[in-house]
C-alpha cells in the first residue's frame, strides 16, 4: 500500500454499530470515488464490521481506529484490519502497532510528542483533536521546525475547514466524521455517503 496519507483526502472516521451496515457503508464509499475507511473501535460491531470490509469488499482499504491498547491492536489485526491509527501513543501500544508490520499512524498533539515520534523513525502521524489543539495555524508554525512530519488531522473537521488543512505542507489527508455521520449509517441513507464521500474525493 503507498502510505495511508496518500490514499484519499479524507479518511471518513466511522462508527458501526450494526456489522450488517458495513458492507452498504463500504460499497457507498467506494461507488463516491473514497477508496479507505477507519472504522473506529467504539462500538461492539466494530472488529466484525471491519472483518466484514475486508473479505466482501477487498478494494475499500480498510483501516481500525481508536486503538488504545496491545490487545486492541491484536485483535483488529486478526480481523483483517490494514492499517492501524490511535488517539495518541503510549510506548506498549507504539511497541504493538510496529510489530504487526501494517502501516500505522500514532495520535499526536504536542512538538514533543511529535519528536518523540521521530526519534522512534516515526514521520507519519495522527494530529488529535485537529481543531481543539490549534487547527491549521498551529500545523503551519509546526511545519517550521519539523517539516519531515506529515500529519494526518482528525477532530472537529468539517467539510468548510477541511480545504485550510488540505493546503498545508505538512498535511496529506485529514479524517472526519462528516461523510459518514452515524445517524446515516444507522438510517442506511446510503446515498447521502455517497454523495458526502464524492464531495470529498473531489477536496
Ligand atoms: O475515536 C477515535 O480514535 C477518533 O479518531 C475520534 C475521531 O477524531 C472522531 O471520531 C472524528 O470525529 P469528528 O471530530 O466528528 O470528525
Amino acid at each position: 500500500m503507498s502510505s495511508v496519507l496518500d490514499l484519499s483526502p479524507v479518511i471518513p472516521v466511522v462508527v458501526i454499530r450494526d456489522a450488517d451496515d458495513a458492507v452498504p457503508l463500504a460499497r457507498a464509499l467506494l461507488a463516491g470515488g473514497v477508496p479507505v475507511i477507519e472504522v473506529t473501535l467504539r462500538s461492539k460491531a466494530a472488529l466484525a464490521a471491519i472483518e466484514l470490509i475486508a473479505t466482501e469488499v477487498p478494494e475499500l482499504v480498510v483501516g481500525v481506529g481508536t486503538l488504545t491498547t496491545p490487545d486492541q491492536v491484536e485483535a483488529a489485526t486478526k480481523a483483517g484490519a490494514k492499517f492501524l491509527i490511535s488517539p495518541g501513543g503510549t510506548p506498549r501500544l507504539l511497541d504493538a502497532m510496529a510489530e504487526t508490520g501494517l502501516p500505522y499512524l500514532p495520535g499526536v498533539a504536542t512538538v514533543s510528542e511529535m519528536m518523540a515520534m521521530l526519534d522512534r523513525g516515526i514521520t507519519e502521524m495522527k494530529f488529535f483533536p485537529a481543531s481543539a489543539a490549534g487547527g491549521p495555524e498551529y500545523l503551519r508554525a509546526v511545519a517550521g521546525p519539523l517539516p519531515q512530519v506529515r500529519l494526518c488531522p482528525t477532530g472537529g473537521i468539517t467539510e468548510a475547514s477541511a480545504p485550510d488543512y488540505l493546503a498545508l505542507s505538512n498535511v496529506g489527508c485529514v479524517g472526519g466524521s462528516w461523510i459518514a455521520p452515524t445517524n446515516a449509517i444507522v438510517d442506511g441513507d446510503w446515498a447521502a455517503i455517497e454523495a458526502a464521500a464524492k464531495a470529498a474525493a473531489a477536496l
